[in-house]
């Protein structure tokens, strides 16, 4: 083997290329580990000052207000998620569980160039990384995501104007059509950036309001409440009022007070901030949340009752820690009043109606309670709660609804029964949802037969042995146990004095 004079210069170039590269590797690493990167562009652009003929423009992932994600960011994300499977080379993939499609976007470190009215447009994603010392359990939080958009200057007047307002259109129409509605619940651990604050789940509850089981007359006039209310965005500002409406759903137990908000949300498209009270810490972080939810939303406060200290009644007898439970907790290690939270009924108020209360728009707040004549009053005032809606018994129309989704029947010769013995019992629909579910599978006549006869069975036994309290006899239950409790208190301190 030999070699001739253009190997020799072939094999030079060919080095020089592989030194150069592994040079450039290094340094590159070299400048993203120290953060220099940034520090050389300034310099440069300095350097070049007035012949530099390009604009860019920085679009960080983290708001000005640090608690929400940038909305042009994730504008900006979703365009570019439309326009980089064309354009780019380097993707990140999701698949989305609603509609099973592929979701591509931009990966980090990727360049896109895009042609809007026959100019240039350079996007690029990066990050970088957060100079910060405290340890964190999310690795999300150490890194700084942003986009940077550059164009020539020349085209100074389409970029700013013509085509960022395009990009953002296109990229809040995208997320519209994509997204995914999701359950949320506040996260415990409650740190300070959004997706910290509350953790969710795609929401997927399939109740809607045909298989919901109540009154059609009722049913109707909670439709068109939503209606007027989705669609009157205008008529709020008009008036001066944020775009907001208060429901309070109350109703014994079992009576689809759940199952009623999920087919709230699945009429209106919206998503549903399950919100856990008892494990929020104070006002301020309650304010925190309200502000870290999303439009088209509905903010939910389930057993308002037990959340927190909002009745009527254990306002005026807040019942203190016995003694033995105050020794108990030292023993377990637990400071006084260490797990309670400390949010008070004014910051629960000032939630829903407060100044804050407006930010974000199109939201429903929703209350359930089994004991709706213990709240306090000032908490589900009307235009506090704006629509109270009574979720009661079941009665023959709605066990109509229940026989249709479970058995797929509108008639049969056992109604008729059912709908005397409905008129004398009360009975929730969980628990005739309960009988009307086939035990085996024998074919739809037998099923039916044998589903309603347990039904009827069931009737029989309410009647003649009614488990189920209404909701005063359940008042003065609690009401009488109370004063149990306050007249032991008084004898405890008498004792001890
Ligand atoms: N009105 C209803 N229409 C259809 N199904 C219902 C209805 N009420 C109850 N159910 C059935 O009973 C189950 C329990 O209902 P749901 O959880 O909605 O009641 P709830 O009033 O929220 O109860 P709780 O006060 O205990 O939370 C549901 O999964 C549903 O199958």
């Amino acid at each position: 083997m030999y070699f001739t004079m253009e190997d020799g210069w072939l094999q030079r170039i060919m080095s020089s290329i592989a030194t150069i590269s592994l040079v450039w590797v290094m340094l590159s690493r070299y400048l993203e580990t120290f953060n220099l990167n940034e520090y050389i562009s300034i310099l440069t652009s300095k350097l070049f000052g007035y012949f530099y003929p390009y604009i860019h423009i920085k679009f960080p992932e983290q708001g000005g207000d640090k608690l929400k994600r940038s909305e042009a960011y994730t504008a900006i994300e979703e365009y570019l998620g439309t326009i980089c499977v064309a354009k780019g080379k380097r993707f990140k993939a999701e698949i989305r569980k609603e509609n099973k499609n592929w979701d591509l976007s931009m990966d980090d470190k990727e360049e896109i160039i895009d042609n809007f009215n026959g100019i240039k447009f350079w996007w690029v994603s990066n990050s970088q990384a957060k100079q910060n010392t405290s340890i964190s359990f999310y690795p999300s939080s150490d890194v700084k995501r942003y986009y940077r958009l550059t164009f020539h200057r020349q085209h100074r007047e389409v970029g700013y104007i013509k085509y960022l307002n395009h990009v953002i259109e296109t990229g809040k129409k995208e997320a519209i059509k994509k997204r995914q509605r999701k359950l949320y619940t506040n996260n415990p651990e409650e740190r300070g950036y959004r997706e910290k604050l509350w953790i969710h789940v795609p929401f997927e509850h399939p109740s809607t309001f045909e298989t919901l089981a109540m009154d059609p007359n009722q049913k109707r006039e909670i439709i068109d409440d939503l209606v007027m209310f989705s669609r009157n965005k205008d008529y709020y500002k008009r008036i001066g009022k944020a775009w907001k409406r208060g429901y309070l759903l109350y109703g014994p137990p079992g009576t689809g007070k759940s199952s009623m908000i999920a087919a709230m949300a699945n009429f209106l498209d919206y998503s549903i901030y399950d919100l856990e009270l008892t494990a929020v810490k104070n006002n301020s972080m309650l304010r925190k949340l309200l502000i870290a939810t999303e439009g088209k939303s509905i903010i939910v406060i389930e057993d308002i009752d037990c959340s927190l200290d909002v009745t009527e009644k254990r306002k005026k007898a807040k019942k203190k820690k016995s003694k033995e439970e105050e020794e108990k907790d030292e023993i377990k290690g637990k400071k006084k009043d260490d797990n309670d939270s400390k949010v008070t009924l004014s910051g629960l108020l000032n939630f829903i109606d407060g100044l804050w209360s407006a930010c974000g728009g199109e939201r429903l707040i929703i209350f359930t309670t089994n004991h709706v004549k213990k709240l306090d009053p000032a908490l589900i005032r009307r235009g506090r709660m704006d629509k109270h809606i009574e979720l009661s018994y079941c009665g023959f129309e709605a066990f109509k609804v229940l026989a249709y989704n479970y058995l797929d029947i509108k008639q049969h010769p056992l109604f008729a029964e059912v709908e005397n013995l409905m008129a004398e019992v009360k009975i929730t629909p969980a628990d005739v949802a309960e009988n009307l579910i086939p035990k085996h599978r024998l074919g739809e006549e037998e099923d039916a037969t044998i589903c309603l006869e347990n039904l009827i069975q069931t009737l029989v036994e309410f009647k003649a042995n009614p488990i189920l309290e209404d909701l005063e006899s359940d008042d003065d239950d609690d009401e009488k146990r109370e004063k149990e409790t306050i007249k032991k208190e008084d004898e405890d301190k008498e004792e001890e004095n």
